[in-house]
């Protein structure tokens, strides 16, 4: 970066996490159980048989991390309700106490000057829903919107950003087609249908929004740049429907009312003929898109796959624990394609992050203060954050960022190996310690960005 980057006035600087991954206590205070909480105890599903009943203790820590959030200086947190904490069912019966942690947790974010962004699901489906269809039942949207309504009567006032899902496509790309997440389905014909339903459930949340609340919604999608692994048509063919399945199958319906029409070809037969009238319910106005951001996805024609597309592992793909490749100009050329594509609608980068291997904790100053040095961690969120100043001086109108994440925490089917925490969780003790990151992190927000 030639020149010291300059941020618009009012760009958010935060972290974000989600219940699931940091709270614990899953069934604390009547809570009903949750697709993950069965999941998780199913032998073989995750690794080391990993679940999510301490995580990082959130559940009962909230406060002491509220301080700790304060001291690192986020103006911003993004969090995620367990929807089985507030209605047990799902639906109909709510658990006051539920709905006491989270106004607590609000309550203490803005007594800290922190700004909470809410995320309705991010996964955790309550399993009495789930036994019930789940996301293949089209009930699924009025339930949704049932639950979100008790939420924005609850919190509307002191909560004036909320998501209504966070990345439609992992949750069936790995939960209905792949059955690598909860709640491990393996059917080509369920996934497009647990999307279509999804999308129902996101514009129901909306249109009970737009009655009854008076801020901001959003969708979060997790969607990366494709670029075809050679110029061969082959290769552009797959790239274009690697691009369509994973980047258009859900900002399309909700911004355009329409599927890209790759998706027909994708699934074939899997592919149903979907009622018109669905897509005036998906289409609903956003007050902004979420966009998630970690890598890009190199593709090549490959039909060893439903798509006909699989993705080339890049050189550098060693550099993160998860072998994602660092590749920060996707990140721009992601925000460009947005704007060109669905216009000046206001985007949050709601998260980005890199798991990487952070060495142990040591005083390595002699002050007595254990210290976490990532600086490999520190390089990729600089330029990551260097990537999204370069577009928005491309004219995207981008936000705030949200760091994923706050704390190391449960990373779903890879349980607790994969280590995305600016602060290091000590799982045993459950002793937060700051890594280098969150401090370099904390003169990027005080500088607004001049310090990258
Ligand atoms: N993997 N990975 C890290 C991170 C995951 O922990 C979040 O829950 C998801 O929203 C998104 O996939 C990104």
């Amino acid at each position: 970066m030639s020149q010291v980057p300059t941020f618009p006035d009012g760009f958010l600087w935060g972290a974000a996490t989600a219940a699931h991954q940091i709270e614990g206590s899953p069934l604390a205070d009547d809570a009903g159980p949750s697709i993950w909480t069965r999941f998780a105890h199913t032998p073989g599903m995750t690794l080391n048989g990993d679940t999510g009943d301490v995580a990082c203790d959130h559940y009962r820590r909230w406060k002491d991390d509220v301080r700790l959030m304060r001291d690192l200086g986020l103006q911003a947190y993004r969090f995620s309700v367990a929807w089985a904490r507030v209605l047990p069912d799902g639906t109909g019966r709510i658990n006051q106490a539920g709905l006491d942690f989270y106004s607590r947790l609000v309550d203490e974010l803005l007594a800290n000057g922190i700004e909470p962004l809410l995320t309705l699901y991010h996964w955790d489906l309550p399993a009495a829903l789930d036994d019930r269809g789940g996301w293949l039942n089209r009930d699924s949207a009025d339930w949704f919107a049932e639950y979100a309504s008790v939420m924005y009567r609850a919190l509307d006032g002191r909560v004036k950003k909320w998501v209504t899902l966070n990345e439609p496509w992992v949750i069936t790309d790995g939960g209905y087609l792949h059955g690598a997440l909860a709640p491990g389905h393996r059917s080509l014909f369920e996934a497009p249908i647990a999307s279509h339903n999804l999308m129902r459930a996101h514009g129901a949340a909306v249109r009970a929004y737009r009655e009854a609340g008076a801020h901001e919604i959003g969708l979060v999608v997790n969607i990366e740049p494709k670029y075809p692994a050679s110029d061969s048509e082959a290769d552009r063919v797959a790239t274009r429907r690697a691009h369509a399945y994973m980047n258009e199958q859900y900002l399309h319906p909700a911004l355009l009312g329409r599927y890209p029409e790759e998706l027909e070809d994708v699934f074939g037969a899997a592919w149903p003929e979907w009622p018109k009238q669905d897509f005036e319910l998906i289409r609903q106005q956003l007050d902004f898109v979420g966009i998630n951001y970690y890598t890009r996805g190199v593709t090549e024609a490959n039909d060893s796959y439903p798509l006909k597309a699989g993705s080339v592992r890049q050189p550098l793909a060693t550099y993160t624990e998860t072998g994602w490749e660092v590749y920060p100009k996707g990140l721009t050329d992601l925000l460009v394609w947005f704007k060109q594509t669905y216009g000046d609608i206001p985007v949050y980068v709601t998260e980005n992050g890199a798991a990487m291997y952070d060495p142990p904790i040591a005083d390595v100053d002699g002050d007595g203060r254990g210290r976490v040095r990532d600086p490999l961690r520190i390089d990729y969120l600089r330029k990551h954050i260097a990537a999204i100043h370069d577009a928005i001086r491309a004219g995207v109108d981008v936000r705030g960022y949200m760091l994923w994440s706050l704390l190391d925490n449960l990373e779903w089917s890879l349980g607790y190996s994969k280590r995305f925490g600016m602060v290091h969780v000590n799982y045993a003790t459950q002793e937060r310690t700051p890594k280098d990151s969150a401090h370099w992190y904390s003169g990027v927000i005080r500088s607004h960005g001049r310090s990258l």
